[in-house]
């Protein structure tokens, strides 16, 4: 059975440290003592405040739900203390001096580093892009007002530009743009729509290459405990966890 030490106790960790299935979680860490603590209650792990103490558990991988920021300051450190990390903050990757830095350490301490899917569908066959060549991608997300922090009463553009440059701006919103960058090799077009008529989180993928032409749709509901963030997200840790002891990969 997997063991887990989950980082970021808000509602992607509350989702999964509810639905332990094929892994345990073993220990809690959150930079609000009080979010761990009141995971602690409903799950059982203890919540550590004090990283290095959570660190020192025995879990076999870190799963991050916590921020960009979180990622930057703690991923390189997971490493150094010999544990793989599955980063779902995955925009901290954009920057391509920090991914490099924390794929060397990964290499030095021979850990793996897990992208799961998250908000989007379609990551496994994209990543052909790092061997076939891709002409274009674009991503066009549409979210509520409320969940990109703004106050709009039509169809507004957030942001038009690069992957790179939209995480920046939206760091709690895009970090699937970032997912794409990484699996196709590719700099992604961004669009990001405010719309107060919806309340899914929506996310279009047009792809075009020498493989065809992709274009996926994905309405996603928003999480329970967080509208900017799609239950789809937590649901693919939750399916990356419960086969990483599988001897049956499926997916590229
Ligand atoms: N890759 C993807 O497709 C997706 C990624 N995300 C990202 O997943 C992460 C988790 O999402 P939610 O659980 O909805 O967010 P949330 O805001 O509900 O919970 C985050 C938790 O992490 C804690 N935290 C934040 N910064 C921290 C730090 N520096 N150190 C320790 N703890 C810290 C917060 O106190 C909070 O308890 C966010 O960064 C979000 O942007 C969300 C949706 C899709
Ligand atoms: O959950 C979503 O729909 C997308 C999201 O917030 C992100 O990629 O950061």
């Amino acid at each position: 059975m997997v063991r887990i030490g989950l980082l970021g106790c808000g509602n992607v960790g509350k989702i999964i440290a509810t639905h332990q299935d094929g892994f345990t979680v073993e220990a809690l860490f959150d930079r609000l003592p009080d979010h761990a603590e009141d995971l602690a209650r409903i799950c059982g792990a203890p919540a550590y405040s004090d990283f290095q103490e959570f660190i020192s558990q025995d879990f076999d991988i870190c799963v991050e739900a916590a921020s960009v920021l979180a990622v930057r300051e703690y991923a390189p450190k997971v490493l150094e203390n010999n544990k793989n990390i599955l980063i779902l903050s995955v925009g901290a990757l954009s920057d391509t001096y920090f991914r490099k830095s924390l794929l060397d350490k990964a290499r030095e301490h021979g850990r793996k580093i897990h992208i799961p899917s998250g908000a989007i569908m379609g990551l496994d066959n994209l990543k052909v892009g790092q061997i076939s060549k891709i002409d274009s991608v674009l991503l066009r997300t549409t979210k509520s007002p409320e969940s990109l922090n703004m106050q709009v009463t039509e169809r507004t553009l957030a942001f038009r530009g690069k992957a790179n440059e939209c995480i920046k701006q939206f760091p709690k919103n895009i970090n699937v743009s970032v997912a794409i960058a990484i699996a196709t090799g590719c700099d992604v077009d961004v669009e990001l729509w405010a719309d107060p008529e919806v309340d899914r989180n929506i996310h279009d993928i047009f792809v075009t290459g020498e493989f065809g032409e992709a274009n996926i749709r994905v309405i996603n509901h928003p999480s329970p405990d967080n509208p900017a963030t799609s239950y789809l997200a937590a649901l693919s840790v939750l399916s990356l966890l419960k086969n990483l002891d599988n001897p049956l990969v499926i997916g590229s």
